[in-house]
């Protein structure tokens, strides 16, 4: 039973929310009566996730796109803006990895993770928050990792996750005068598709790293966004909450 921390009619745009993590958090927040656009490249997937919740009579909607893809991003914000006039809450959340140490690392490796992890948050906000401005309020919470501090051998990686804890800093400044927040999650190890799509051996290695002694759930960072996005929260911008079972804490590396 998910707690009503939010508005009926309230309107959220959650990225990569078509499994894992974002799917999570797309739940909750429809589930408390929020309508809530989800954005995913898995055209498929998404359609089968829209189509589950709205059976439940749930409020959302489905955006396919390529979230690197300017034109497109900018065209999925004036679709909510239209359809909706508002945007409460942005969720940057889509991610992915390539698994390469640095010296097997080719451009097309840097790129396709930088530009995922990072530059799709910044054209997200760049096309939301004029929706936020509009009503002087906004949410915007943006998916680091823990990784970023290091030691996962992952430079790509690491250098986007630094990237969009600098950027939430930034932004958070910025609009902090103009009714919105910016935060960022920075999750540890979460049993999702993209951890399992790592090798087992990796997996285990991974697990055992975490000072708590158990990976984590979607549920344990929709937790922390949620937060972030609970009227609660209104006097806090510009942080980096940890859910890493004390991950972050150890200079464990795998
Ligand atoms: N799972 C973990 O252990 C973990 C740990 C730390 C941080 N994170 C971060 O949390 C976020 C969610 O991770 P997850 O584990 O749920 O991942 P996931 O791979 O299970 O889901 C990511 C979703 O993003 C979508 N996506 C990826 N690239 C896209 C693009 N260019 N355009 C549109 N959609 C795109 C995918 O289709 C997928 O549905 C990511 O930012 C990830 O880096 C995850
Ligand atoms: C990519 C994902 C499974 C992942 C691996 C390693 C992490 C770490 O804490 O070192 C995580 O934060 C996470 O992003």
């Amino acid at each position: 039973m998910t707690a009503q921390r939010f508005q009926v009619g309230q309107v959220a745009a959650v990225t990569g929310a078509a499994r894992g993590i974002g799917l999570s958090i797309a739940t909750r927040l429809a589930r408390q009566g929020v309508v809530s656009y989800l954005l995913d490249r898995d055209a498929t997937a998404l359609a089968s996730e829209v189509e589950r919740l709205r059976a439940e009579g749930l409020p959302a909607h489905g955006i396919a796109l390529d979230l690197t893809d300017g034109a497109a991003v900018g065209q999925a914000f004036a679709e909510i803006g239209e359809a909706q006039g508002a945007l409460d809450f942005l969720v940057n959340n889509a991610g992915v990895v390539r698994d390469k140490r640095f010296l097997k690392m080719a451009e097309e490796d840097w790129d396709l993770v930088v530009d995922t992890n990072l530059r799709a948050q910044f054209l997200c906000c760049k096309a939301a928050l004029p929706l936020m401005l509009e009503r002087g309020f906004g949410r915007i919470v943006n998916l680091s990792s823990r990784a970023w501090l290091g030691g996962f051998g992952q430079a790509n990686y690491s250098a986007a996750k630094g990237g969009v804890v600098s950027l939430t800093r930034s932004l958070a400044i910025e609009f902090a005068a103009k009714g919105i927040t910016v935060n960022a999650v920075a999750p540890g190890i979460v049993d999702t598709p993209l951890f399992r799509g790592f090798d087992t051996e990796v997996q285990a290695r991974l697990k055992e790293t975490v000072p708590v002694k158990r990976i984590g759930t979607p549920d344990d960072i929709a937790n922390a966004v949620e937060f972030f996005l609970d009227p609660a929260s209104s006097y806090v911008t510009g942080q980096t909450l940890y859910v890493c079972g004390g991950r972050s804490l150890s200079s464990a590396s795998v």
